[in-house]
């Protein structure tokens, strides 16, 4: 079965409990978290005390996806934030084998995220390390973008990869994830979708995190 992580990017901002109250309603796996900075991305949201005050709101893991430069400067306070998967852009950090390591040393989930311009061999020599490698299928930064759709072949490829390596690491798709490409996205080898507009511009929002849910 799928593992579904909306993202609360399409969330409202300015009633986050209702939408956590939805949240803790559906059988959605995660809560997906998009940081962004203004600088990695454009786009700006929210950062450690914002997710701070989220977190007794839910007991669904936080899914926290740092769309900023230079994460390891802030690592710590997203963990006392409480975060429990941080996942970081190969391209935001400097050293990426240390970052990935002092995650996983506060005893984190960690995750690295792929634009759609990048390969899987750029993270070759860290996957064994990986609890999460997240397939970004729009450029980030923002919610409601067209799925990229070459991606599905780089899906294919990191599920072959994790095959003959044998690692453990789950395979994440986020962006332009709809009812109608999710299951081709499954088939390809996605172990959690992260749905945003799909699930928040929803007439029933529950109800679209229980079709994504049931997709066989
Ligand atoms: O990280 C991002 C965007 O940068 C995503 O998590 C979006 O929030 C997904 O939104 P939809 O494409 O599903 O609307
Ligand atoms: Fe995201």
């Amino acid at each position: 079965m799928a593992l579904i992580a909306p993202s609360i990017l399409s969330a409202n901002f300015a009633n986050l409990e209702r939408d956590f109250d939805l949240l803790n309603q559906s059988a959605c796996d995660y809560i997906h978290i998009d940081v962004m900075d203004g600088h990695y991305v454009n786009n700006l949201t929210f950062g450690p005390p914002v997710i701070s005050h989220l977190r007794p709101l839910t007991k669904k893991p936080f899914d926290v996806h740092l769309m900023i430069d230079r994460p390891e400067r802030s690592l710590k306070a997203y963990k006392e934030a409480g975060a429990d998967f941080l996942t970081v852009h190969t391209d935001a950090t400097i050293h990426l084998h240390r970052t990935i390591q002092e995650i996983k040393e506060m005893g984190l989930k960690a995750g690295v995220a792929l634009n759609p311009a990048q390969s899987p061999e750029e993270i070759r020599y860290i996957l064994r390390d990986l609890d999460l490698v997240l397939l970004m299928s729009v450029n980030p930064g923002f919610g409601g973008q067209s799925f990229v759709p070459q991606v599905l072949d780089k899906i294919k490829e990191l599920k072959d990869i994790r095959t003959q390596g044998n690692y453990s690491f789950k395979i994440e798709v986020d962006g332009g994830v709809k009812l109608d490409n999710a299951k081709e996205v499954l088939n390809a080898g996605a172990d959690i979708l992260v749905a945003g507009s799909a699930v928040f511009n929803a007439p029933d929002p529950l109800k679209r995190i229980q079709e994504f849910k049931d997709i066989q």
